[in-house]
């Protein structure tokens, strides 16, 4: 009876709950017929077992506490999901655990085969937990080491596998062991012929899955975090275009110049003995697949970019150009730079990137196309040739202009004139920011894609329910879509976006809410941009700031939140631009709160207190609840951001705060009946607005930031004071700094509103599309000519 591989890589064993939906998967395929599932580590943890291994040569102590933490939490993970492992186990956690304290003198000592036994645990623990949860789900399931199966030199690291004896390895077991029990094999590992634990290579997961699958003859899915085989690294190039059907020779051809969804070697077993390869996507069951080695198949068109390549060894010194010219063999996979030696003698190392471009469909025209269209671009390529062997054009580069050329030529030469898609999920959807922002990406639709952008709503949200349609969503139907949709819980619905794999996905945070703010660091961590006039992430307290920031350097995506102070006003880019070139804030005074300012300026015009609120909240210049206005937590939020912006590291409990009414009555939820209790202000304040008038003066709710102080509270001021003039909607920021000494540096300007806000966030929009920019601008290559090649 034929079953079928499958292999989970590390981003589908990325935390409990992928774990619980691998384990489903595993059900399922199980149901249908014999299984056998080959796992990677859960995600990074080989990069921190690698970093163990280096940790434990200087300080043993510290790498072992690492290593027991990392094993802890795999139990940990497995006490989350019920997954209590039983049977006949080769190991568990605290095996493993002993296991690494007992080979750290080894490792200390930098010795290869320790490294092996520590590197390949990530692999075990995987299969350990996922046995688990597949036991627990009722399939009865076992573990088969690796050691016992794939057979490899002793080359520690990198070892090469002895395929007719890891076959043999394999068939020995009998039809019956595989077609049994759901066998889970650890990727990634193998052992020598004396019986050491080995690994075969980073990322080699997919090429153990592949022996197996070719011994047993049985077909292969690899189950990943993309939908398949795309023209170009989706993550990388806006508008990859997936490839649905290739022959095996293309993928191989495809894997081994950087297509790495598939790992190079993965293929060569399938070669040799050809069984179907599906590539799946783990997270949106909707999604489609690469199929590979089936019957029908496409011509390759598509781009594979490489940065870990150097000359080869042994290349003599020459110009990068000339011995890249000398074409395929020239180049080896080993980590390095051209360097380049400046007319002085100095010599700087210059990474190199290894452009693949394949059109099947080409012809002999392809070397030219490329270098028209890298002309087109700006970009100047340090080699081009045409590989015959690879049926190629292969283009080096300086690295920083490899991701630009990628884009550039994909463009170009495979997706033509079709519009770059930009994926917009809209948070907030119902409220009157979010339908704005609608209205505004409905009108601005044409003009983008006459700039080649085509920009969809793939998910809508409110606080109740929530749409997700890769498809896309009218702008104009949100409304209707949502009424009829199901009730979705915060947690479930970025459960479901973490899972979507189109990117570029921005998401616009269009509520105020402090739940949606406090998960930015995993939608950033996956790659997700986010443009908002949410206060509550940019101004939040340490751990949420600082994982919003890693979270950013991680994965390259970007919070954009220039409407969280005066919506539309140029204050943060501007104050962010001067600290960048050096400035220093020595004092600051605004007026942030466009409500406060409403409410406080129409007091001078002799409207009652609570009337004026009433009339802010009507106006949309008021937050959702006016509580957070009137409290000045609101306006307190803006100078923390404000500050921030000028470089002042500073939290929300270092300002001083006085509340425009008193804090008890605003703990009020329901924001209606706040302001049925407005009305006993309203005599306290008619009397504090005439005797200012009596004085010349007038009241502004006045932030500051002097001396390390920064405060806010209601303050009265001569009318001849520059922020005592705003008209009632509007905010005004001075500030004296280095830069600005002879006279302050001034804005002001209408800053709260639905129309402005909209406007400011449709900008931030604008920004990050700007990032996707098909052709990007030219990048000079590194000084220091000529360039010399080294081993
Ligand atoms: N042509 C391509 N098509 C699809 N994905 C690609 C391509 N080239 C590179 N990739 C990258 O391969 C990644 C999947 O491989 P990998 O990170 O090793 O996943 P796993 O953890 O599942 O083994 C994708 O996230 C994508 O960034
Ligand atoms: N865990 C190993 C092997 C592997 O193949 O992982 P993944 O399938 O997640 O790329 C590595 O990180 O190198």
């Amino acid at each position: 009876m034929v079953g079928k591989v499958v292999k989970f890589g590390g981003t589908s064993l990325g935390d409990a709950s992928r774990i619980a939906r691998a384990a489903d998967a595993v059900v399922v395929a199980r149901s249908e017929g014999p299984v056998a599932v080959v796992v990677s580590a859960m995600a990074g943890v080989t990069n921190r077992l690698a970093g163990i291994a280096e940790l434990a040569v200087q300080d043993a102590a510290a790498a072992a506490a690492a290593a027991r933490a990392l094993v802890a939490s795999h139990a940990d993970i497995a006490a989350e999901l019920g997954a209590a492992p039983d049977g006949d186990l080769p190991w568990t956690p605290a095996r493993i655990g002993r296991q690494l304290d007992e080979s750290l003198p080894a490792l200390a000592a930098g010795d290869a085969a320790a490294r092996d036994i520590l590197l390949a645990s990530g692999e075990k623990l995987a299969a350990w937990l996922l046995l688990g949860v597949v036991q627990a789900r009722g399939v009865a399931a076992a573990i088969v080491p690796a050691e016992v199966l794939v057979r490899t030199s002793g080359r520690h690291g990198n070892a090469e596998v002895d395929r007719t004896a890891t076959s043999a390895a394999i068939a020995a077991r009998g039809a019956g062991f595989w077609q049994g029990l759901l066998r889970i094999v650890p990727g990634f590992t193998g052992a020598s012929p004396d019986g050491r634990t080995t690994t075969l290579g980073r990322n080699a997961s997919d090429y153990s899955a592949a022996l197996l699958a070719a011994a047993l003859g049985w077909p292969l899915e690899i189950w990943t975090d993309v939908a398949g085989c795309y023209s170009a690294d989706p993550r990388l190039v806006a508008g990859a275009r997936l490839l649905r059907h290739l022959s095996l020779a293309d993928a191989n051809r495809f894997a081994h110049a950087g297509a790495s969804v598939i790992h190079a070697r993965t293929l060569e077993p399938l070669l040799e003995r050809p069984v179907p390869l599906t590539i799946v996507n783990s997270f949106a069951s909707d999604a489609q697949s690469t199929r590979i080695g089936g019957e029908v198949s496409e011509p390759l068109r598509g781009l594979a970019l490489r940065h870990d390549l150097s000359l080869a060894r042994g290349a003599r010194a020459l110009t990068a150009a000339a011995a890249f010219d000398q074409g395929d063999d020239v180049y080896a996979d080993a980590p390095a730079a051209v360097v380049a030696v400046s007319e002085d003698g100095a010599e700087t190392a210059v990474p190199v990137a290894l452009l693949s471009v394949f059109d099947d469909t080409a012809g002999a025209s392809l070397p030219h196309r490329c270098r028209e269209a890298l002309a087109a671009s700006d970009l100047v390529p340090l080699a081009l040739w045409w590989s015959r062997r690879e049926r190629c054009v292969r283009i080096a580069l300086a690295a920083a202009d490899g991701q630009p050329a990628l884009r550039a030529l994909h463009r170009l030469l495979i997706a033509g004139d079709a519009p770059v898609p930009i994926h917009l999920a809209v948070i907030g959807a119902s409220g009157r920011v979010g339908r704005r922002l609608l209205e505004l990406v409905a009108e601005q639709r044409p003009s983008l894609r006459a700039r080649g952008f085509d920009l969809r709503v793939v998910a809508a949200v409110n606080s109740r329910k929530a749409v997700v349609d890769a498809a896309g969503i009218e702008p104009a139907a949100v409304g209707a879509r949502l009424a009829a949709a199901n009730e979705a819980t915060l947690a479930q619905w970025s459960h479901d976006l973490l899972a979507r794999p189109e990117r570029p996905l921005v998401l616009v945070d269009c509520t105020a809410s402090a739940d949606v703010a406090a998960r930015y660091p995993d939608w950033l961590a996956a790659g997700i941009d986010i443009v908002t006039p949410n206060k509550h992430g940019p101004s939040a307290a340490a751990p949420l700031a600082g994982a919003i920031a890693e979270a950013q350097r991680q994965s390259g995506a970007r919070l954009l939140h220039e409407t969280t102070v005066g919506a539309q006003l140029p204050l943060l880019r501007t104050l962010r631009e001067l600290t960048s070139a050096g400035d220093r804030v020595e004092t600051l005074e605004a007026v942030l709160s466009g409500t406060l300012s409403y409410v406080l300026g129409r007091l001078q015009q002799d409207v009652p207190f609570s009337a004026a609120v009433r009339e802010a909240v009507a106006l949309g210049y008021a937050e959702p609840h006016p509580g957070a206005d009137l409290s000045g937590a609101d306006a307190a939020r803006k100078l923390v951001i404000l500050l921030r912006a000028l470089g002042v590291a500073i939290d929300l409990d270092e300002i001083h705060l006085q509340p425009l009414v008193d804090a008890e009555r605003l703990r009020e939820p329901d924001a209606g009946r706040l302001l049925d209790t407005l009305e006993d202000q309203d005599a306290p304040w008619q009397r504090a607005a005439e005797a200012a008038r009596a004085a010349g003066e007038c009241w502004i709710y006045r932030a500051s930031w002097q001396g390390g102080i920064a405060q806010l509270r209601a303050e009265r001021v001569p009318l001849s004071h520059p922020l005592a003039r705003l008209l009632p909607c509007e905010n005004a920021l001075r500030l004296s700094s280095s830069y600005y000494r002879a006279a302050p540096l001034t804005v002001a300007g209408p800053g709260a509103g639905i129309d402005l806000t909209a406007a400011g966030v449709f900008a931030d929009l604008l920004e990050v599309i700007a990032r996707h920019q098909p052709v990007e601008p030219l990048r000079q290559m590194p000084a220091g000519a000529p360039l010399r090649a080294v081993a």
